[in-house]
């Protein structure tokens, strides 16, 4: 294979940068813009020592999985999956986490299906314009294109509110009219950098946040006046100062201009106050999926004391506040521990602190303090966990690490570390948080001194399960005397609920139902769905 080739081929797999991957002369190669399905030819771009990439030169057959994209920004960065059905999309997502946990973490927990957003398009809270200069000189506002820093102009980017289009329009045009200076990159000269807005989903809040290179109070104010008139929705519009020439967006400082210093949305059904530094996940609805997923992981009694590392502002502690005894959040942005507190104290959580400073510092001074939580929830940035953070959850003992990450090659990563530490990879939930791109979310339990789930898969298949002893019905603590006793090993209720899931217990013999010829096996597929519906009603599953 050598460049300018042209072979005929078929795409087999996607890669999350939305890649379309075939095999050409036992190498693979990368082909943008494709799906799996298609049938194309393939023009050779560039070689590499194991891998290449290339182009389409013409499309012989179009995969079932296309469809017609339903924006008309071609070069926006933002979207990977706008010419693929959300079905194929969720797909390569599934596959990538599961890849990233066996491949790279060398791990093999349970993996569960991902978790898919209702809407596929205007789900964001948050968006980010940087403004530049277009070859006519004039300022334009967009996004940037992938892998680039020229901005695109957007006038409506479908995966946020249209709101945030109007409110966009709005200050562009105000800028060009009143001739205020957008900040060059290049040069570091300029005055306005970013527009920030944030939305929350459930309140209907809106903040505006202008991020400048130096303060303009004065220039902004029309422009506030104008926007507090024209949008009802507005409860704060704060300017923040970046003067570094950095792409780091926000600065060091924050001035309110007008309205409140934070809004307000609600998550999990707790209010929270977010201001413009505290990470807030962008798609509220999933978010709560996501908590929602790691609370069921905990396996909380009300008994647990509960560590919640990289908290934000305190949203997934405080979701689990009620089925706690004790609560303490740690978070290095000090606006957001400041939100996290006042929204603890709103939501009448009196078991809750929170603690600034580094995740693994803090943690291990904890550890040296002798602080035993029963659960850590740790939900780092994209870079993960360091190992100080590493050593010391695992310096606390705690029974169970539920681990949070938008970014499945480092969560497997430091999930291979714990592992190596005592702690067993269990069980692996994909949450889809950012439809149409190539970002997805997961969330992983891992258990002390849990056995390997893998190998009582293995013992434990359908095949070799003898359910004669449950013919009456079991019970958790029956079934987990059961393993121990042909196994010798100890295993947790929530891999027991996927035993009896994977084996059939409870829905055939133990409810009684008529039999097929295969005693396990409900006679018609009614029977068998409402045997289903029945056995997960009464283990709590729905
Ligand atoms: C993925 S966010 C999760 C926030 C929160 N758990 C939530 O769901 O809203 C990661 C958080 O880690 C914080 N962070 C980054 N580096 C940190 C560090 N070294 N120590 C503590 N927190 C850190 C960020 O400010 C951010 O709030």
């Amino acid at each position: 294979m050598k460049k300018n080739d042209i072979f005929e081929t078929e795409i087999i797999d996607m890669t999350t940068e939305g890649s379309g991957v075939c095999r050409v002369d036992n190498m693979a190669v990368f082909v943008p813009h494709t799906a799996v399905g298609d049938r194309i030819r393939v023009r050779i771009v560039k070689v590499l020592k194991s891998y290449g990439f290339g182009i389409v030169e013409e499309l012989l057959e179009p995969s079932a999985d296309r469809i017609s994209p339903a924006c008309p920004l071609s070069q926006c960065g933002g979207c990977l999956f706008q010419h693929i059905t959300y079905a194929a999309e969720l797909r390569v997502k599934e596959k990538a986490v599961q890849d990233a946990f066996t491949r790279i973490g060398k791990l093999s927990p349970a993996f569960l299906p991902i978790l898919g957003a209702e809407s596929r398009t205007r789900y964001r809270n948050k968006a980010q314009y940087p403004f530049a200069i277009d070859k006519a000189g004039e300022p334009v506002l967009g996004f940037f294109a992938r892998r680039s820093h020229r901005v695109i102009p957007v006038k409506d980017c479908l995966l946020q509110p249209e709101l945030f289009g109007e409110i966009a329009g709005v200050v562009l045009e105000f800028v060009r009219k009143n001739r205020i200076p957008v900040y060059e990159e290049a040069s570091g000269k300029g005055e306005l950098r970013h527009l920030y807005l944030r939305c929350g989903q459930h309140s209907g809040e809106v903040m505006i946040c202008f991020i400048v290179r130096k303060p303009i109070r004065k220039k902004l104010m029309p422009l506030v006046q104008q926007l507090t008139e024209q949008f009802l929705q507005i409860q704060s519009i704060v300017m923040n100062c970046n003067s570094k020439k950095t792409n780091v967006i926000l600065g060091d400082s924050t001035e309110t201009l007008w309205g409140k210093d934070t809004i307000t949305d609600t998550m999990c059904g707790n209010a929270v106050d977010l201001s413009p530094e505290s990470f807030y996940q962008v798609n509220t609805i999933q978010a709560e999926r996501l908590y929602g997923a790691a609370k069921a992981f905990a396996q909380l009694t009300g008994k647990e004391r509960l560590l919640d590392l990289y908290c934000g502002a305190g949203t997934i502690g405080l979701s689990m506040a009620d089925a706690v005894s004790e609560l303490v959040g740690v978070e290095i942005v000090p606006e957001a521990v400041e939100n996290a507190k006042k929204n603890a104290a709103r939501a009448g959580v009196e078991n809750a602190k929170f603690l600034c400073g580094d995740a693994g510092s803090i943690a291990e001074q904890l550890a040296a303090e002798g602080t035993a939580p029963d659960v850590i929830v740790v939900d780092p940035p994209r870079k993960g966990c360091d190992e100080t953070a590493i050593r010391a959850m695992v310096q606390m003992q705690p029974e169970r690490i539920v681990m949070i990450s938008c970014n499945a090659t480092t969560a497997a990563r430091d999930c291979a570390a714990l592992r190596k530490l005592g702690y067993a990879v269990e069980q692996v939930q994909p949450v889809d948080l950012f439809p149409g791109t190539g970002h997805v979310e997961t969330v992983v339990l891992l258990s002390k001194g849990e056995v390997d789930s893998k190998k009582i898969r293995v013992e434990f298949s359908l095949e070799d399960m003898d359910m004669s002893e449950f013919q009456d019905g079991a019970t958790y603590p029956q079934i987990k005397e059961y393993v121990l006793e042909h196994t010798g090993l100890k295993v947790s209720n929530l891999y027991i609920s996927q035993i009896k899931r994977k084996c059939g217990i409870g829905v055939g013999k133990n409810y009684n139902l008529p039999k097929s010829e295969d005693s396990r096996q409900p006679q018609c597929p009614q029977e068998k769905e409402k045997a289903i519906r029945e056995a997960f009603k009464y283990f709590g599953m729905i």
